[in-house]
C-alpha cells in the first residue's frame, strides 16, 4: 500500500503545470495569472473631481460663508467625458462633474451642495482648501508600475482593475481540458427506468461539477458498458482533446473491471492507497495522456477528488494555496477508523462560540457511517473528519484534524 502523499504527489507530477495562453477578460473568470501586468496606463490618467461641483482656485474662495458668499463667473462647463478642458483663470469658476478633468490652474473643488447651483454666477458658501475633492493621477496605480504579480488568482476585482488599465485580454495558466468517463454495466441514465440490478450513473456529474468549480473543463462519457472494446471506441476518439481522463469504477478485484483491463500494461499503473475510502487508485498515461483511475463508489469519488485531483489541477492552473483550509475540532461522538488507513468521514464542524462552556476548539460531528456508498450524508457535510493511520479508536472529545469544504 502507498500513502496517500505518494500518491498526491504522483498524480500532481503527472499533470504538471497548464501552459501559459491568452484568454479574453470575459474567460479569466478564476484562473491564474501567468505572467505580471504592468499598467500602461495611471489610474486615474488625469486629475479629476471627486464630487459634482465647480472647480475653483481655493484662494478664490477663502473665508466663504452662507451669510457672506463669494460669487464668482462660471465660465465653462465641464461634464465627465470633456476631452478639451479650458485652463481655469483667476477670479472665475469652472462648472464640474464626477470623473470629469481638472482644469489648469483649478486646485479644489467646491461640492454643488455649498453652492447655489448658479450656471452664469455660482454663490459659494464655503471655502475649499487646496486638493480638496480632487482625485490625482496615479494615486490607485502609478503608469508603469506592478499593476498584479504572476500568480494571482483572477476573481472579480482583479479583472476590473485589468479593464482599467486598457487590458482586454490576460496570459493565464490554462485551464485543463478533463475527460470524465464513467464505467459500470450497471449504470442508466434518465428517464429510462431503473430495472432490478441497475443505478443511475451519478459519478459523471459529480466530477463534472467539482472540476468546473474550480475553472476545468469537462466533458463526460456518462456510461461505458463493462466491456473492453466498448470502452475504447467510447473514449480513444475523444482523448486528442484531453489534458486528463478520470475514469470513475472498474478497478478492483473482481472479473469485469474494464478500465483496469483496458489499461494494465498500457502505461497506467493501479495501486492501492492506505485510505477508507478510495483505496483503489490508478494513475499514468495512455496514448500518451495523463489517466487518473478511481473507484466507483460515489463516495469514493469525492474523497479521491479532494484528495489527489483537487490539489494536482489546482496546481495545474498555477494556483498558490492548493488545500483545503485544515482546522482541529473536537469529536462529539467516538469513531472508529481501520488501523493502519487515513480514514475521511463525512463532517459537521461548528466553528466555536460557547464561551460559557470556555471552548476554544471548534466541534466536528460525522454526518453517515463510513461506507463509501452512503452518498446523501455527503450532501449535509460541511467538512472531511480526518482520522489518521494508526488511529482506531477515538473517544468523544477526542481532537482529530478537519478539511473544509467550503
Ligand atoms: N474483493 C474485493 N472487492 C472489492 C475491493 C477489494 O479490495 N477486493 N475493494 C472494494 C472497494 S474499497 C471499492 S471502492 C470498490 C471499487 O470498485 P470499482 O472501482 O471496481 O468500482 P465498481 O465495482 O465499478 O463500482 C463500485 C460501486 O460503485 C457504484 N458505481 C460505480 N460507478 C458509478 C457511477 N458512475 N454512478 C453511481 N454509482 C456508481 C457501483 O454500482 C458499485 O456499487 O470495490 C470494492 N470491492
Ligand atoms: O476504498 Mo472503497 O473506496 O472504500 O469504498
Amino acid at each position: 500500500m502507498i500513502s496517500v502523499e505518494a500518491h498526491r504527489a504522483t498524480v500532481t507530477a503527472l499533470l504538471g503545470t497548464g501552459k501559459p495562453v491568452r484568454r479574453p477578460l470575459a474567460e479569466c473568470s478564476g484562473l491564474v495569472l501567468a505572467e505580471e501586468v504592468r499598467a500602461d496606463v495611471a489610474l486615474p490618467p488625469f486629475d479629476n473631481s471627486a464630487m459634482d461641483g465647480y472647480a475653483v482656485r481655493s484662494v478664490d474662495v477663502v473665508g466663504a460663508t452662507p451669510e457672506r458668499p463669494v460669487e464668482l463667473p462660471v465660465e465653462a462647463d465641464i461634464p465627465a467625458g470633456r476631452t478639451d478642458v479650458p485652463a481655469l483663470q483667476p477670479g472665475t469658476a469652472h462648472r464640474i462633474m464626477t470623473g470629469a478633468p481638472m482644469p489648469p490652474g483649478a486646485d479644489a473643488v467646491v461640492m454643488v451642495e455649498k453652492t447655489d447651483g448658479g450656471t452664469v454666477t455660482v454663490r459659494i458658501e464655503a471655502p475649499s482648501s487646496p486638493g480638496t475633492h480632487l482625485r490625482r493621477t496615479g494615486e490607485d496605480v502609478a503608469k508603469g508600475s506592478l499593476a498584479m504579480p504572476a500568480g494571482m488568482v483572477l476573481g472579480h476585482s482583479q479583472l476590473g482593475l485589468a479593464a482599467a488599465v486598457g487590458l482586454d485580454a490576460l496570459t493565464v495558466h490554462a485551464p485543463p481540458r478533463v475527460l470524465v468517463v464513467s464505467t459500470g454495466s450497471e449504470l442508466v441514465l434518465p428517464p429510462e427506468p431503473l430495472r432490478y440490478g441497475q443505478i443511475y450513473e451519478s459519478n459523471s456529474i459529480m466530477l463534472a461539477a467539482a472540476m468546473r468549480e474550480i475553472g476545468c473543463h469537462v466533458e463526460t462519457v456518462s456510461s461505458v458498458a463493462d466491456d473492453v472494446e466498448r470502452f475504447r471506441a467510447a473514449v480513444e476518439p475523444k482523448l486528442a482533446d484531453a489534458d486528463l481522463m478520470v475514469t470513475s469504477g472498474g478497478v478492483s478485484a473482481g472479473a469485469y473491471e474494464v478500465v483496469k483491463d483496458a489499461l494494465t500494461g498500457a502505461g497506467v499503473e493501479f495501486v492501492k492507497v492506505a485510505m477508507q475510502p478510495g483505496g483503489p487508485q490508478g494513475s499514468g498515461r495512455w496514448n500518451g495522456v495523463p489517466v487518473v483511475t478511481l473507484p466507483g463508489n460515489p463516495v469514493s469519488v469525492l474523497v479521491s477528488f479532494e484528495a489527489f485531483l483537487r490539489p494536482a489541477l489546482l496546481t495545474a492552473m498555477g494556483h498558490p494555496v492548493v488545500d483545503r483550509r485544515q482546522l482541529r475540532a473536537r469529536l462529539t461522538e467516538p469513531l472508529r477508523s481501520p488501523a493502519g488507513r487515513r480514514q475521511f468521514r463525512r463532517g459537521f464542524y461548528t466553528p466555536p462560540g460557547d464561551e460559557a462552556r470556555g471552548a476554544v476548539t471548534g466541534e466536528v460531528g460525522p454526518r453517515g457511517g463510513p461506507g463509501s456508498h452512503l452518498l446523501a450524508s455527503f450532501t449535509q457535510a460541511n467538512c472531511l473528519i480526518v482520522l489518521d493511520e494508526p488511529a482506531t479508536e477515538l473517544e468523544q472529545g477526542a481532537e482529530v484534524d478537519v478539511l473544509m469544504l467550503d
